[in-house]
C-alpha cells in the first residue's frame, strides 16, 4: 500500500442551516487502503461520503482527491466545483454504491451498468456492453442481463449496483450501508462480492457499515465516529477487542451483544 493519501480532508467544516455536522475535520486516506467507518446514526458518516461525491458541499477547508482539490472557493466566498468539466472529471476517481440501489427501474441490468461509461466516459456500446457482462459475471449475475431491476431480489440489486459502479473504472469506492435495507439472509451474498475486491485490494474502499463482523475482516483500519469527530481509529483488532474510548465501547457492545 503506497503511503500517498488518495483522500485528504483538512479543516472542513460542513453545516446545514445552524446544525454544524463537521467543524475543522481533518481525515485521509491512502491508496488501497480499505478503511471503514462505524458509529452512531446521525453522526455524519454518509454526509462525509456524499461531500466526497460532490453531492454535498461544505462551509470551509480544503479536500483533496488524488491530489487535486475537490472544491473551489470562487470570489463569492461558498465552495463551488470550478466547472462541469472539473466535477466530471473528480467524479471519475469516485464510484458510490448506495443503501437503496438508485437502480434505474426503466432499464434492463446491462443498460443500468452500460449507460453511464457510455455518456460519460464515450465508450462504445459495444465496449460499454462487453465490460457490463465482464462485471455481472464478478458479481456472479452473468444470467440477470436482460432483466429488470424490480424482477431481481434486494441482494441481486444491490449486486447490479455495485458492478454499475465498477463500470466507471473508479479507482475509489465509496459504500454506504449497502447491507441496510436487505433482509438478512441476503447480506452475505452482497458482503462476499465486496471481500473478494478488498481481497485483491484494487481499490480503495471507504466504507460506511453497521456490519461490524464485516468491518473487521475487510478493513485496513476503523473510525469509530461521533458527532462528525473521529473518535477513535485503528486496526479492526484494536478497535474491536480494547477499544479505548468510552463512547466505542457502548457503541460496539450494543452492536455486538
Ligand atoms: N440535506 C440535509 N439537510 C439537513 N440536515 C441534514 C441533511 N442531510 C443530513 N442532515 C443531518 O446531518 C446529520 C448527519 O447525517 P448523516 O446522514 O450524515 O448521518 P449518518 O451518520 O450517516 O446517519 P445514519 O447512520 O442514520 O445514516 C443528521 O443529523 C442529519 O439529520
Amino acid at each position: 500500500m503506497s503511503s500517498h493519501p488518495i483522500i485528504e480532508f483538512k479543516n472542513v467544516s460542513k453545516r446545514f442551516g445552524d446544525t454544524s455536522i463537521f467543524n475543522d475535520f481533518n481525515f485521509s486516506v491512502k491508496e488501497n487502503e480499505i478503511v471503514s467507518i462505524i458509529g452512531p446514526s446521525g453522526s455524519g458518516k454518509s454526509t462525509l461520503l456524499r461531500i466526497l461525491m460532490t453531492l454535498e458541499g461544505i462551509d470551509g477547508g480544503y479536500i483533496n482527491v488524488n491530489g487535486e482539490s475537490l472544491w473551489h472557493m470562487p470570489w463569492n466566498g461558498s465552495y463551488v466545483p470550478a466547472s462541469n468539466k472539473h466535477l466530471h472529471k473528480m467524479r471519475d476517481h469516485l464510484g458510490m454504491v448506495f443503501q437503496h440501489f438508485n437502480l434505474f427501474p426503466h432499464m434492463t441490468v446491462k443498460r443500468n451498468i452500460t449507460e453511464a461509461p457510455m455518456r460519460v466516459k464515450g465508450l462504445s456500446r459495444s465496449e460499454a456492453e462487453k465490460n457490463a457482462e465482464d462485471l455481472l459475471e464478478l458479481v456472479g449475475l452473468a444470467d440477470k442481463a436482460d432483466s429488470y431491476p424490480n424482477d431481481l431480489s434486494g441482494g441481486q440489486k444491490q449486486r447490479v449496483g455495485i458492478a454499475r459502479a465498477l463500470a466507471m473504472r473508479p479507482s475509489i469506492l465509496l459504500l454506504d450501508e449497502i447491507t441496510s435495507a436487505l433482509d438478512p439472509e441476503l447480506v452475505d451474498e452482497v458482503l462476499d462480492v465486496i471481500r473478494n475486491l478488498a481481497k485483491e485490494q484494487r481499490f480503495t474502499m471507504l466504507l460506511v457499515t453497521h456490519e461490524m463482523y464485516f468491518a473487521r475482516e475487510v478493513s485496513d483500519r476503523v473510525c469509530f465516529f461521533d458527532q462528525g469527530r473521529i473518535v477513535e481509529e485503528g486496526a479492526p483488532e484494536d478497535i474491536f477487542t480494547s477499544p479505548k474510548e468510552e463512547r466505542t465501547k457502548a457503541f460496539l457492545n450494543a452492536y455486538l451483544n
